[in-house]
């Protein structure tokens, strides 16, 4: 099958180029760039200037449309700025079988979200609502066949994933759900600002975007409930390491007969057990959520470079807080891989085509 990527002179685009590269499936047909709309592949990246895509030629958007419109295109990933997608997927939605979108413009159902928190009125309001949420793992069926596929944020898929078991079967009280996060600076795309600059990130660590971040209401879509979310910028390339805190809901131990249970430590143990089968139980059949065992740390190092998240549940009795963490590599399964896995469902074919589970270390 065919496929073209917007924005691939950009970091997701690099990532979907490097994993398609490999997919047995897809072949890459055409590219587009903004600025560097002209030059070759390999002029962009060093990295690629030798492989089979180093002399491809970037047309810019207009030459991708009708690119698509004289010839057989079956898949489209859009890896482009928030707002500009929505000019491009009217263009060629009815032209490809599949458009996968990595941006925020098609995740919110909510149209007005988009007004609050990217500064842009929705023009698609009928391609949002078409649009099916891409975070396979909890959507896997409404994916086949899919026409448009929003693929979620990084933060967004890490706290999901990490959060929405607990919280489906309410063993996670949903007032006072607190995530906070690190990422590494790619997740800031390469055509960032000053402030990513090595001499602003280098031993420096930061919060931002404190109380509203965009992508709160993405992670409150998804966990049908409000959250406190708070983002670090780490000095690092790739990775995100969530974590998140919520309240034991008071039913819990009551049921497992751990009510009266005064030792602490025997409370934590038993219970963060019990937590750690309900994550094993609820992520048994995805092969690219791996859960360690209570208190052990996900690392981002042992994501790099994989379509996997590592996530991990610990209960403490003193506070009566679960902790759950994730990690995930933004550029993967927070972008390009999740993409990719959310084709493979759409078209049918095996879900982890192209994608790697075993990291580069170290
Ligand atoms: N980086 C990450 O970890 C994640 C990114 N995303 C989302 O994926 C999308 C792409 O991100 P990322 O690759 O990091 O960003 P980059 O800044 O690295 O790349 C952006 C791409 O879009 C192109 N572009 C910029 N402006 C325009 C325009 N007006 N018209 C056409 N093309 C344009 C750029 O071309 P050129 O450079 O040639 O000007 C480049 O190819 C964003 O929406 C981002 O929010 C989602 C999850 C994680
Ligand atoms: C480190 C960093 O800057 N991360 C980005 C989020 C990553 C991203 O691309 O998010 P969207 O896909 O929702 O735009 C940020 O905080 O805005």
């Amino acid at each position: 099958m065919k496929a073209v990527i917007f924005g691939a002179s950009g970091y997701g685009g690099a990532e979907l180029i490097r994993s398609l590269g490999v997919h047995p499936s897809f072949e890459v047909v055409g590219l587009s760039g903004g600025a560097n709309a002209g030059a070759t592949l390999g002029e962009i990246y060093p990295h690629l200037e030798t492989s089979s895509f180093g002399e491809m030629v970037l047309f810019d958007t207009d030459g991708l449309c009708d690119f698509i419109e004289h010839n057989q295109v079956d898949l489209a990933f859009l890896a482009l700025p928030n707002n500009t997608a929505t000019k491009i997927v009217p263009r060629i939605i009815d032209k490809v079988s599949c458009v996968i979108d990595l941006s925020a413009d098609f995740r919110l159902k909510d149209p007005s979200l988009y007004e609050s928190y990217y500064g842009y009125v929705h023009p698609e309001p009928k391609l949002l609502e078409e649009a099916v949420y891409g975070l396979c793992e909890l959507n896997r069926s409404q994916l086949i066949g899919a026409k448009l596929i929003a693929a979620p944020g990084c933060y967004v898929t890490a706290s999901t994933l990490a959060l929405f078991p607990f919280l489906d079967q309410s063993i996670i009280d949903s007032n006072n759900v607190v995530i906070s996060a690190v990422s590494g600076v790619s997740g800031a795309g390469r055509g960032s600002s000053v402030a990513n600059l090595f001499s602003e990130i280098d031993s420096n660590v930061m919060a931002y975007g404190l109380f509203g971040h965009r992508h709160r209401p993405e992670i409150e879509q998804n966990l049908g409930s409000s959250v406190l979310f708070i983002p670090h910028l780490v000095p690092m390339t790739r990775g995100i390491l969530a974590t998140c805190f919520g309240d034991l809901s008071g039913e819990v131990a009551g049921e497992l007969g751990l009510s009266h249970v005064s030792d602490i430590t025997a409370k934590s143990s038993l219970l963060s057990r019990y937590l750690n089968g309900l994550l094993s139980d609820f992520y048994s059949g995805d092969q690219f959520v791996e859960v360690l065992a209570p208190g052990v740390s996900p690392r981002t190092k042992s994501t790099l470079g994989t379509n996997n998240a590592l996530v991990s549940v610990s209960y403490d009795a003193q506070t009566n807080k679960v902790i759950v963490l994730a990690a995930i590599d933004n550029m993967v399964k927070g972008a390009a891989g999740q993409a990719i896995q959310a084709a493979n469902i759409a078209f049918g074919l095996a879900e982890d085509a192209g994608l790697s589970k075993v990291s580069f270390y170290p």
